[in-house]
Parts: C-alpha cells; sequence; structure tokens
C-alpha cells in the first residue's frame, strides 16, 4: 500500500460575503488557500460591496448560520475557526450556538470587524455587547486593530478590576456582579477607522494599555494590529509577555481586506500546528506582503490585498497541462 499524503487541515471561516472579493469570506478562503489549508465557510451576512463602497448588508438567518455551522462540523475534521463580520446581536447568538458544537479544543480566532475600510458601519452599535459576553471568552486569539481595541477596552467589563484573566478561572456569571463605579465609558464604534495622530510611543503605550484590557476579556491572547499607526507594529498579550511584531509599513499599499486575511493565516498557522505566537508572526508577514502587493488596479476605491501572489503570476509561463488545446 503506497503511503498516503498528510491530511490537508481544514479551517472554518464564519464571516460575511464581500461581493467585490477583497475582505470577508472571499479573503479568507484566499489566505487559507495561500497557507495550504482546506477552507470550510459560513456566512453570516450578504454585503452589495466593492472597492469603495458598503451598498447594502443583509444579514443571513440565524437558523441558516447555525446549520452551515453543523453541516461542516458534522462532516469535516475542523482544525481552527476564524470568525469575522457578524453584523448584529442575533447574528452573533447565532455563531456562539454553532461554536458550541464544536470539540472545545479547536482554536476560534476573532477578528472583531467593526467598520470597513470604506467607511461603513458592520457591526451593529448593540451587538459589542454580544461579542464580549458571547464569543470573546471563546476565543484563543483576538485580532482587534487600534479603533476596534477601543471599542472593545472601553467595554463595562474591560475596566473591571474583578473581571476575569481566564475563562476557566472565572466564568462569565462571576462578570456580571461587577459594579458600576469600575467601569469605563463604552466607546462608540468610529464611523470609520482613521488613522492616530499620536506618536509612535504614544501608540505602542496604548496597543500594549488595550491589549491587556482586552485580555481581561477572557481570550487567550490578544493581538492588537497596528495597520491603522504611524508604523505598522504588531502588538501581542499572551496574559504574561507582550511581544511587539515589527515590519515595514508599506504605505503605498492597498489594504482591503489585511485584517480579514492576517486573521485567517492566523487560524490557518494554528490548524498547521503553530503556537499563538508563531502564528501572529506568520500572518503579520504574510498580510503585510499582502497590503505591499496589493491590486491597486482592481476598483477606484482601496484595492484588494494580494496573498496569492496574483499579480506576480501574470506573465509567468503557464504550466504544461494548461495548454492542451
Ligand atoms: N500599510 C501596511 N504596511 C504593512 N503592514 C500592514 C499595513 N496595513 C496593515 N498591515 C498589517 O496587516 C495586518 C492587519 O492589520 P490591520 O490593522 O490593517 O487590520 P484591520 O484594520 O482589521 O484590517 P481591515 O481594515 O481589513 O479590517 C497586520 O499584521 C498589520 O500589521
Ligand atoms: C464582509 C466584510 N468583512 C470584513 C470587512 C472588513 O475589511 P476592510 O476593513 O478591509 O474593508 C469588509 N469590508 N467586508
Amino acid at each position: 500500500m503506497p503511503d498516503l499524503p498528510p491530511r490537508v487541515p481544514v479551517c472554518l471561516t464564519i464571516a460575511g460575503s464581500d461581493s467585490g472579493g477583497g475582505a470577508g469570506i472571499q479573503a479568507d478562503l484566499k489566505a487559507f488557500a495561500a497557507c495550504g489549508v482546506h477552507g470550510a465557510s459560513a456566512i453570516t451576512a450578504i454585503t452589495a460591496q466593492n472597492t469603495l463602497a458598503v451598498t447594502g448588508v443583509w444579514p443571513v438567518p440565524p437558523d441558516a448560520i447555525v446549520a452551515q455551522i453543523a453541516a461542516v462540523v458534522d462532516d469535516l475534521d475542523v482544525a481552527a475557526v476564524k470568525i469575522g463580520m457578524l453584523g448584529s446581536a442575533e447574528s452573533t447568538a447565532a455563531v456562539a450556538r454553532g461554536l458550541a458544537l464544536l470539540d472545545p479544543g479547536v482554536p476560534v480566532v476573532v477578528d472583531p470587524v467593526m467598520v470597513a475600510e470604506s467607511g461603513a458601519r458592520l457591526l451593529d452599535e448593540g451587538a459589542v455587547t454580544a461579542l464580549v459576553e458571547l464569543i470573546l471568552p471563546r476565543a484563543t486569539v483576538v485580532t482587534p486593530n487600534l479603533p476596534e481595541a477601543r471599542v472593545l477596552a472601553g467595554h463595562p467589563r474591560a475596566g473591571d478590576p474583578r473581571a476575569d484573566h481566564s475563562h476557566a478561572d472565572h466564568p462569565r456569571a462571576d462578570r456580571e456582579g461587577a459594579e458600576e463605579g469600575t467601569r469605563r465609558p463604552a466607546a462608540a464604534i468610529p464611523a470609520a477607522a482613521t488613522p492616530t495622530a499620536a506618536t509612535p510611543e504614544a501608540e505602542a503605550a496604548e496597543a500594549e494599555e488595550l491589549a491587556r484590557a482586552i485580555h481581561r476579556l477572557g481570550p487567550s491572547v490578544v493581538v492588537v494590529t497596528g495597520g491603522h499607526r504611524t508604523e505598522a507594529i504588531d502588538t501581542v498579550f499572551d496574559g504574561t509577555t507582550v511581544t511587539r511584531i515589527r515590519g515595514e509599513r508599506h504605505a503605498d499599499g492597498a489594504a482591503h481586506g489585511s485584517g480579514c486575511t492576517h486573521a485567517s493565516v492566523l487560524a490557518a498557522q494554528l490548524a498547521l500546528g503553530l503556537g499563538p505566537v508563531p502564528a501572529a508572526r506568520e500572518a503579520k508577514a504574510r498580510a503585510s506582503a499582502a497590503v505591499r502587493d496589493g491590486l491597486r488596479g482592481v476598483g477606484a476605491g482601496a484595492g484588494p490585498v494580494d496573498v496569492l501572489g496574483l499579480a506576480a503570476r501574470r506573465g509567468a509561463p503557464a504550466r504544461p497541462g494548461d495548454l492542451a488545446s
């Protein structure tokens, strides 16, 4: 009997569809393929979107979200999950129901998508609480950008000194009794995620403080991504150590889908057996290169990232089998 080739790991993305193909499910499946894992998907919302704008959002019925996850989990051996756009509190609750169908050991990477690069709101104001309470405690890694991190850290539970540091030690019910007086005011979701005007040092200190605050909400590891900073440094906090992942900033790159790509590569690397910090390094490297190589000519707005090296392949000789006719 010939040796069977090693089995290709399966990753599941639970996210919104971007009709323009730059972000969401479409970006996630490309990132999974780039990493050599098989991608399955459960769609939470359909967006009518291109590089310029989001012109419509249709939530998928909650039962249909759960049914998609159930169909995948029933048959495919899911090695890691990536969660992106949730949209509404109802969709978030459905995703939480779907997550309960997974083996508790399956790593879950959460990209808390709030606002599209083109400016549209992708998470209802009221859904932040559902995200924090139902999804973050199940997260192995959460990957907010700086504006998203401010929203999560401003959530009432984050400033509570009695908030938990691990879900096992501090079940959610404990945090329900947090005193009002110890809570920070919740930050509103900004209309668009704009770069900050702070110094690099101030941004670094803020990212670290936010990572620590978000860690108290329950995820095992927090990665505050650096795409909205003067220096594109990702800040990782695993509950013990802060790691800064540096890389060149590609100011003239095309970054639509950078966060989706980053979180999906991270999930794929966990599925391939890496630990969270090495997986975050690989995610940073691949997302940064995908921004650098981003497809500036595709659409009139922010071009989609190119994680598959599509542009570099143009003009390359076709493989022999492609020339059959
Ligand atoms: N201009 C850039 N140059 C280099 N790396 C970048 C750039 N923009 C983003 N990145 C990297 O891409 C990854 C995603 O970061 P980013 O902060 O853009 O996520 P995001 O804002 O959630 O993305 P999105 O807007 O697609 O949701 C991070 O590893 C970040 O460092
Ligand atoms: C369906 C969907 N999911 C996520 C994003 C965020 O990506 P970006 O901030 O690059 O627009 C998006 N625009 N659309």
